[in-house]
C-alpha cells in the first residue's frame, strides 16, 4: 500500500493540531488506520484488530478495508482512501454506508476482500462478512433451480398415486356395497370370510409388499382391535389374543395378533406376502386376517392378523394332552390335508437328539448323514390303526426323496384310515413307559391310566 504510507498517522491527536481546522474535522471521516492486524472474527463479523485512528486529510477520502488471505494468514489493512482511485488496483465497492461490507475480489495472490464506509467513526474496525457469501447467494437460486424439477416430480408422484389409490378405494367399496370411507373389514359383522377376502386385497394392493425398509408401510385403514394377553413368542414376533370390534353390531371377535418389532420388518413381510397369497387358503391353514404396520418412530410394529386357536401350538397340546384314536385321526388328518394343500413337508420332531430350536447345520448331520428318524415304539404298533399311520409316517422318512410319500397320498391314506374300524382307546398295552414316549411332543404325559396313548 505504496500510497498510503504518507498519510500515515498513529494518533489522531498531532494530525488534527497540524493540519485541520474544527470546520474540517466536522466533514472528513474518522478511520482505522493500520498497515497490517491480524482480525479478531466471530460468526460473520470480524474485527480489524487495529488500535491507530486517524481523521481523513480530504471529506470525500472514505474508510477503507482490506482483508488479504494466503496460506499462512489474514492480514487487514485499514486506511483513509479516495473512493474515486483504485487501491491495490481495485475500485472500492458501496462504500456509501456507514457499515463496511466486505466483497470479494479477483485476485491471483490469495483472497482479497475489500469495504468501504462513511459517516461513522472508524467504521472501517466492524467487518462485515454479509458477502462472504457473494458465492452463497449464487448458489441458492442455482440450488432452487435444480431442485424444482425432481421436486415437482415427486409432487406430482405422490398426487397420481393418492388419486389412483382413492380411485381403487372407491371402487372396490362400491363394489361391497359400503359406504365411502367405511372400512371394507367391517361392513358385515359375522361375514368374516368375506372379511378375509376383501382385507387380503387390500393386502395386494398396499404398499406393504413392495415396501423395502422398516420405515414406510402403510395400509389404509387399521382395524378397531384391543390386544388382550401375550398367548405365545417365536423366534421373530410376540402373539397375543385381541378383540376385533365390529362396529355395526357392537360384538367382537377374538383374533391373534402377532407383533413384530421394527427391526423384524422383513420377518413381517415375508410371512404377509406368504399369507397374503389366496391360493394358500384352506380349512386347515390359520385364516388370514390382514397385515398392519401401527405405530411411530421406535414404537412402530408390524402386526399380522389371523384367526385366534384358543389351544395354542400342537406341541404343547400333544405334550399336555392325551389323544384318543380319534382325536389323533382328526388331527393329523386335519394337518396332512394343510400339508398335501401347502405342498410341503414335515418337518421332523428328534426329541432327545436336539434341541428346542435345532440348527440346519445340527439336522443335516442327524437326518441327512446319519440317516437318524425318530423313533416309533413298538408299544404303538399294537393298536391297527396306529400300525397303518406308523408306516405312512415311515414311508414318508425314506431316505431316498423319491420313494417318499407324496402330501396328497399321505391325505388318500388317511382317508383309508378313516374306513378302518378301530377301538377309539389307544390303551390296549398297558406298558406305561413306552406310552410316555408315545406322544409325539413326548417330555409328560398325564399319568391318568385310563387314556394313557400306546
Ligand atoms: N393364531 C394363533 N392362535 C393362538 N395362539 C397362537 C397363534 N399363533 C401363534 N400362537 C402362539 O404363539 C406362539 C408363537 O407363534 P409364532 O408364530 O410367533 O412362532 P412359531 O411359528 O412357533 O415359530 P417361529 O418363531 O419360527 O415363527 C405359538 O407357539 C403359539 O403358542
Amino acid at each position: 500500500m505504496g500510497n498510503t504510507a504518507g498519510k500515515r498517522g498513529y494518533l489522531w491527536l498531532p494530525r488534527l493540531c497540524k493540519a485541520l481546522t474544527h470546520q474540517d474535522l466536522l466533514k472528513t471521516n474518522l478511520c482505522k488506520w493500520c498497515d497490517s492486524t491480524p482480525p479478531a472474527c466471530e460468526e460473520k463479523v470480524c474485527y480489524s484488530n487495529c488500535n491507530l485512528n486517524s481523521y481523513c486529510e480530504d471529506p470525500y477520502e472514505i474508510c477503507v478495508a482490506i482483508w488479504r488471505q494466503d496460506n499462512e494468514s489474514i492480514r487487514i489493512s485499514t486506511l483513509c482512501h479516495n473512493p474515486h482511485r483504485p487501491i491495490e488496483n481495485l475500485m472500492v465497492p458501496n462504500y456509501n454506508t456507514s457499515h463496511c461490507i466486505m466483497t470479494h475480489q479477483p485476485s491471483e495472490e490469495g483472497i482479497i476482500y475489500i469495504c468501504g464506509c462513511v459517516d461513522e467513526q472508524e467504521c472501517n474496525d466492524k467487518l462485515i462478512f454479509e458477502n462472504h457469501t457473494n458465492g452463497d447467494k449464487e448458489v441458492i437460486p442455482v440450488a432452487a433451480i435444480s431442485l424444482l424439477p425432481p421436486l415437482l416430480v415427486a409432487v406430482m408422484i405422490t398426487v397420481i398415486f393418492y388419486l389412483c389409490r382413492t380411485q381403487k378405494q372407491r371402487k372396490r367399496t362400491k363394489a361391497w356395497g359400503g359406504k365411502p370411507g367405511q372400512s371394507p373389514a367391517l361392513l358385515e359383522a359375522g361375514r368374516s370370510a368375506e372379511r378375509e377376502e376383501k382385507l387380503s386385497v387390500l393386502m395386494d394392493e398396499s404398499p406393504t409388499s413392495t415396501n423395502p425398509t422398516c420405515a414406510s408401510s402403510r395400509p389404509a385403514e387399521l382395524l378397531p382391535i384391543e390386544l388382550d394377553e401375550m398367548v405365545g413368542k417365536g423366534q421373530f414376533a410376540e402373539v397375543w389374543r385381541a378383540k376385533l370390534s365390529h362396529s355395526r353390531s357392537g360384538q367382537y371377535e377374538t383374533v391373534a395378533v402377532k407383533i413384530f418389532p421394527c427391526e423384524e420388518y422383513s420377518s413381517w413381510k415375508n410371512e404377509s406376502q406368504i399369507f397374503t397369497d389366496t391360493s394358500l387358503k384352506h380349512d386347515s391353514v390359520l385364516r388370514f386376517l390382514t397385515a398392519e404396520d401401527r405405530g411411530t418412530g421406535p414404537r412402530r410394529e408390524y402386526w399380522l392378523i389371523t384367526a385366534y386357536h384358543s389351544r395354542g401350538n400342537l406341541k404343547d397340546y400333544l405334550s399336555r394332552h392325551i389323544l384318543s384314536w380319534m382325536d389323533l385321526q382328526k388331527m393329523a388328518g386335519s394337518l396332512v390335508s394343510g400339508v398335501a394343500h401347502l405342498h410341503s413337508d414335515y418337518t421332523l420332531p428328534f426329541g432327545s437328539k436336539v434341541q428346542e430350536q435345532p440348527c440346519v447345520d445340527t439336522m443335516r448331520d442327524i437326518v441327512l448323514h446319519g440317516r437318524g428318524r425318530p423313533e416309533i415304539p413298538s408299544s404303538w404298533l399294537v393298536h391297527q390303526g396306529m400300525h397303518f399311520l406308523c408306516d405312512t409316517i415311515t414311508e414318508c422318512w425314506d431316505h431316498d426323496p423319491e420313494a417318499r410319500l407324496t402330501a396328497h397320498c399321505v391325505a388318500e391314506r388317511f382317508n383309508l384310515m378313516a374306513q378302518m374300524d378301530c377301538d377309539d382307546i389307544l390303551n390296549n398295552n398297558t406298558d406305561n413307559e413306552a406310552s410316555k414316549t408315545a406322544s409325539p411332543g413326548g417330555e409328560h404325559q398325564d399319568s391318568d391310566g385310563s387314556r394313557n396313548m400306546q
